[in-house]
């Protein structure tokens, strides 16, 4: 039988908060890691910050071949080539390694999977120019294709790292959306958007403070929830809808707004907004098959105390950051996205009907380049 090769995969991904481009060098066959290497974040500058919010918010009328679009997604590439240029040398220097495919998520700046669209941006053959490296890319659209919710695609990822992990295990990513992937003792794999999790309490901090997120949660802790919004917030139909369900970064900031929340003070809006994004992954879990052992939080909300301490109130099990597991909470997207790159690679699926809802295990993405 041939042996499985394993690619030297450096793996991109650019969240919903929009700060900056993570990548994480990876050898992975696309079903186990053999190897960690080295992993950065190259930040975005302000601009392409406040450009990147102006395409989220024009993105449902937006036209493929509008010029600020284009300009945008040629400066986010470069941000890309120059992350992976950095991992590359890093891990020659360090691991005496080179990289040989790259999984490139983009950006997302729509998504609308009940209406068959998700749209990620992200020019996948100027990387591959930029690098002269083969080029994995375009891995939710097959899935919106075949009715999929088209995320979260992490959890298969999440199940090739946790294979030394005592089970049921529930891995739960705070981003700008929350997303939990949740492995029972028996293989069972169920995962789905939890709700908002940073994203509305970043816009919050920007507006109430002209700060880009609610460093350590001080605001947050200065405030009290208000009880008569979350009750509100409560009552939305996403929290009790079975999964699979899926988030655009912007679905909740209208109920959030018909809730109250915005009339609260900086500090009772911050405490709100983490009360919330706590209640819905408290929700969650009562569409997981039983409890998990424990929660290994991964994510920018996982340095959040106010966020883990609400956490720790809502759920019964275990609530700690992905450190303990001996993960790196920054890396971790980004390392899900090079053993994805390395699936697509070999036509294995991303996708199942209990992570996105798709009919059958579902492959996806596309490959720019031959792999040598
Ligand atoms: N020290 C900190 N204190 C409070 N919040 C923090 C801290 N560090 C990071 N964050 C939060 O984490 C966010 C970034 O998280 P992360 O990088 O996981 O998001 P993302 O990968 O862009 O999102 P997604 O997973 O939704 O794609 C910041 O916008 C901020 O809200
Ligand atoms: C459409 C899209 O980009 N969704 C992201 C977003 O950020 C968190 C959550 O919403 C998750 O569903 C997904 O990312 C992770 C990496 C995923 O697909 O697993």
């Amino acid at each position: 039988m041939l042996a499985i090769r394993t690619l030297r995969t450096i793996g991109l991904m650019s969240g919903t908060s929009l700060d900056g481009v993570d990548a994480a060098w990876v050898e992975t066959d696309g079903e186990s890691v053999s190897r960690l290497g080295p992993a950065l974040t190259v930040p975005y500058e302000p601009k392409l910050r406040r450009d990147l919010r102006l395409l989220l918010d024009a993105a449902p009328d937006l036209h493929p071949q509008d010029e600020f679009l284009a300009d945008v997604v040629q400066r986010l590439t470069q941000r890309h080539a120059e992350a992976v240029i950095r991992v590359r040398d890093e891990t020659r220097r360090t691991l005496g390694e080179d990289t040989e495919l790259l999984g490139f998520h983009g950006q997302t700046i729509l998504h609308r999977p009940d209406e068959g669209r998700t749209w990620q941006v992200g020019d996948a053959n100027l990387l591959a120019r930029m690098t002269g490296l083969t080029v994995a890319h375009d891995f939710r659209s097959a899935d919106v294709r075949a009715g999929g919710q088209g995320a979260p695609l992490a959890p298969i990822a999440h199940v090739a790292l946790a294979s030394n992990l005592p089970k049921p295990l529930a891995v739960l990513n705070l981003g700008g959306v929350g997303n939990v992937t949740f492995i029972g003792p028996d293989g069972t794999l169920l995962a789905f958007d939890t709700g908002p999790a940073n994203g509305p309490l970043d816009d919050w901090a920007r507006k109430s403070t002209g700060r880009d997120y609610d460093k350590d949660g001080n605001l947050a802790a200065a405030g009290t929830a208000d009880g008569a919004v979350l009750a509100r917030l409560m009552q939305h139909p996403y929290l009790a809808a079975p999964p699979p369900k899926s988030l655009d970064r912007l679905d909740f900031c209208r109920a959030l707004k018909e809730a109250g929340a915005d009339q609260l003070s900086p500090p009772d809006g911050a405490a709100t907004l983490v009360a919330f994004a706590a209640i819905c992954v408290a929700s969650a879990a009562r569409h997981f098959p039983e409890p998990p052992m424990q929660w290994l939080v991964t994510g920018g909300g996982r340095r959040n105390p106010a966020m883990m301490k609400a956490l720790s109130a809502v759920l019964s099990e275990p609530v700690r950051p992905v450190e303990v597991a001996g993960w790196n909470g920054d890396a971790l997207e980004a390392q899900c996205f090079a053993v994805l790159a390395a699936r697509v690679t070999r036509g294995l699926p991303l996708s199942y009907p209990t992570t996105t809802g798709v009919p059958w295990p579902l492959a996806g993405g596309q490959v720019l380049g031959a792999l040598l």
